[in-house]
Parts: structure tokens; sequence; C-alpha cells
């Protein structure tokens, strides 16, 4: 089947732009491909390449059922009805909340260090097969690589809201459980830089900054939130400013 996807050209010219071969780009062995036209990340001791599609079951079961404006997310960034934040998504990773956040209305720009993952996120944004509805969301978001601490500290347009979700401690078996999040965990490792980034947003949001966090887990550098919304299995801890 000829590869029609725009993905590989920019693969390559991500292997240039680092000046390392494709298959050592981070930490671990892996592999870039293209794979059903989409860009795909094949990662050691996980047997299926990873892909963002937000086409797929995955996102649009979360995006049809997960609960509207109801939903802890939503309530957590302030969404109410006639108002719709803007956003920007510090920890983007494979976009999952982003694309909740976008499809409830609110622009999401999306921040990713890990320049793998952010030309996964690039690659699910331009294909070019999506229903209009899909296509409606996926308008409303951008993806910068970039170290979020570094972006945040220059940004001109300041977000009502700055919404993270660090890596969770690796020694939290839960996280390791879908094969999206252990081919997180292989490529980029455990969070270092969270402390640092809360502070640094919290100067730069207007209203709130949002800590994705899993049930019980201390607060990000023992910062206590304004107040805290909790789910099954995670917590939002929200830092109010306005
Ligand atoms: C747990 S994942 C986020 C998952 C995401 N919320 C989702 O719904 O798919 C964390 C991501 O944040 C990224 N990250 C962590 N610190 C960052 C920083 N300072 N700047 C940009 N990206 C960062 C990591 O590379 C990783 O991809």
């Amino acid at each position: 089947m000829a590869v029609t996807s725009a993905a590989l050209p920019r693969a390559k010219l991500l292997e240039t732009k680092l000046s390392v071969p494709i298959k050592v780009l981070d930490k671990s062995f892996v592999q870039l491909l293209v794979e059903e036209q989409r860009l795909s990340l094949q990662v050691p001791d996980i047997g299926k390449p990873v892909f963002i599609n937000f086409s797929s079951g995955k996102y649009d079961h979360r995006r049809k059922f997960g609960g509207g404006k109801g939903q802890p997310l939503a309530k957590a960034v302030g969404m109410k009805q006639g108002h719709t934040p803007k956003i920007i998504d510090a920890t983007a990773g494979f976009a999952r909340d982003a694309f909740v956040l976008a499809s409830l209305g609110s622009t999401v720009t999306m921040l990713e260090q890990s320049p793998v993952i952010s030309l996964l996120i690039e690659d699910a944004l331009q294909q070019e097969e999506m229903e209009d509805e899909v296509r409606h969301i996926t308008q409303r978001m951008t993806i910068h690589h970039a170290n979020a601490i570094d972006f945040l500290s220059t940004v001109q347009e300041r977000p009502d809201v700055i919404y993270m979700d660090p890596m969770y401690p690796s020694r939290d078996k839960s996280a390791l459980v879908k094969k999206e999040m252990q081919a997180l965990h292989q490529l980029i490792g455990p969070d270092t830089n969270s402390e640092e980034l809360l502070s640094v947003a919290r100067q730069v949001a207007l209203r709130r900054v949002v800590v994705k966090r899993p049930k019980g887990a201390e607060f990000v550098g023992n910062q206590k939130p304004s107040a805290s919304i909790q789910s099954k299995n995670t917590r939002y801890d929200l830092y109010v400013n306005s």
C-alpha cells in the first residue's frame, strides 16, 4: 500500500533535526514507523505500535459518554454553561484529556517536551480522514514541542487555565496497566519537574491551575490546593487565582 501520510517525511525531518538515527530517539530504543497511514511508536516489550487517532474508539467513547460538562475534569477546569476557558495543557502526553476539553468547546494549546510524542500528536491532528465533528474539535487544538516551564515563562497570551497531568510516580503500578502509559514510562521516565512547573503555572494562569493526581497521592511540591475534586481513581487539585 502506498504511504500517503505526511508522517514519514516529518519523521525524517525530526531525525535530521536531532542528528540521531530515528531508532534511538529519547531515552530508549524506540522506532517510529508508518502504519495504516499513521505515524506510530514502537517501544520494546510492548507488542503493538502506539499511535494517536482522535476518531478511534477510546477518544470517541470518552467524548460521547464521558459525562459532558458534568464530568470531574470539566468541573475542575471551571467549565460551566456559557463559559469555556482557554486552556494550556502543559503536559499533553497522548492528548486524551486535551481532546475531551476541546470537545467541550475549549481552545487547548498543548505542550509536550518529548519530540516523539509531540510528533505523534502533530500527525494525529493533520490526518486527512476525519469526520467533520472530530475535525471541528481538533481545529481547537494546537501542539508545541516545548518544555512547558520555558514556554510559560515567555508566553504572550495568558490562558484562563493551565492543566497539568505529570507522570505518575513509577511505583504506582496502576499507571502501568495501559500500553500507552508503559510506552510513556519507557520513553520519558518518571516526572522530575512538576514542582517547578506548578510554581510557574500559578503565576501565569489567569483563573486557575489544575493538577491531575492519582487518588491518595501527595500534593505536587507539597503545595496545598484551594480545593480538590475527586473521581474514582483520580484527584484534581485546583489552585485558584480568581
Ligand atoms: C501522564 S502524561 C499526560 C497524559 C495526558 N494528560 C493525556 O490525557 O494523554 C505526561 C506527559 O507530560 C509530559 N511532560 C512532563 N513535564 C513536561 C514539561 N515540563 N513540559 C512539557 N511536557 C511535559 C511528558 O513528556 C508526558 O508525555
